[in-house]
């Protein structure tokens, strides 16, 4: 891993060769650096940057589909396997597919578009461990903001299909459906796979969220939940604004 080429905006990183710390890092903590006050201001440029770098790559863009999961499941995983299999059948149904562009699941989601003939797409997000884009993505960009490419994954998808995952999969999920829920976006179908893995997060929405009236019935509905790949992909092309 520590040989292979990194990059951090303009910057290529090679070998052992680092950064002390990452652009995300410089701009959300700023404990234990006085000038942050006059270096912020002038980030706003290069944040800037990342927008329009992103807006005009992702702007040719046929009908997509944003794939989320795990960037820690081994390739012989269940969510793999379901990754690699819904690549497929998205690229088939003419989509081309979005991820994180890193390792577990969204390599394996890459690896299905790729070899379906279909457009693989990787948003890769510069991190203290980066380990680089995965080798099935074909359109690739580097974001030094999570929140920017966050921005990326919803505005040139038609929707979103979530694995397995954790932390950062659990992060996309709930800014999707914060997005429905408050009609920032309309027509956006948001497919949860893996029934076993979900469910005691689905029973607690339910039993706990609903019940104790933090969220509306209708909420529930605002996520599909399925094992099936042609259930997920045709939800998708049936709900979303365009299909292919
Ligand atoms: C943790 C490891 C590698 C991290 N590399 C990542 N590359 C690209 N995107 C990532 C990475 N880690 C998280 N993400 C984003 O969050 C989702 C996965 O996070 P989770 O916590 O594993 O669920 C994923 O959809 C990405 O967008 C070690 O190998």
């Amino acid at each position: 891993m520590s040989n292979r080429e990194r990059h951090s905006g303009a910057v290529t990183l090679r070998g052992s060769v680092t950064r002390s710390s990452t652009a995300d890092q410089a701009l959300l903590d700023s404990r234990g650096r006085p000038d942050w006050k006059t270096k912020d201001a002038w980030r706003t440029l290069r944040i800037l940057s990342e927008f329009v770098e992103g807006f005009e790559t992702m702007a040719d863009l046929p009908p997509s589909v944003s794939v989320f999961g795990s960037a820690r499941s081994a390739e012989n995983s269940a969510e793999c396997r379901l990754g690699y299999e819904l690549g497929g059948a998205l690229a088939r149904a003419g989509y081309a597919v979005i991820t994180g562009g890193g390792p577990g699941v969204m390599e394996a989601a890459n690896k299905g578009v790729a070899e379906a003939g279909g457009l693989s797409v990787g948003l890769g997000i510069e991190l203290p461990f980066e380990q680089g884009l995965n080798d099935w993505v074909e359109l690739g960009i580097d974001f030094r903001y999570f929140f920017v490419r966050k921005t990326m994954f919803v505005k040139y998808a038609q929707g979103f299909v979530v694995l397995p995952g954790g932390y950062g999969t659990m992060d996309e999920l709930f800014e999707a459906l914060t997005l429905v829920q408050t009609r920032k976006v309309t027509q956006f179908p948001v497919v949860l796979m893996g029934t076993s893995y979900w469910g005691g997060l689905i029973d607690w929405l339910r039993t706990t969220m609903l019940g104790e009236g933090k969220i509306s019935k209708e909420d529930l509905d605002l996520m599909m939940l399925t094992d099936d790949v042609d259930e997920a992909v045709n939800h998708i092309v049936n709900t979303s604004e365009t299909a292919p």
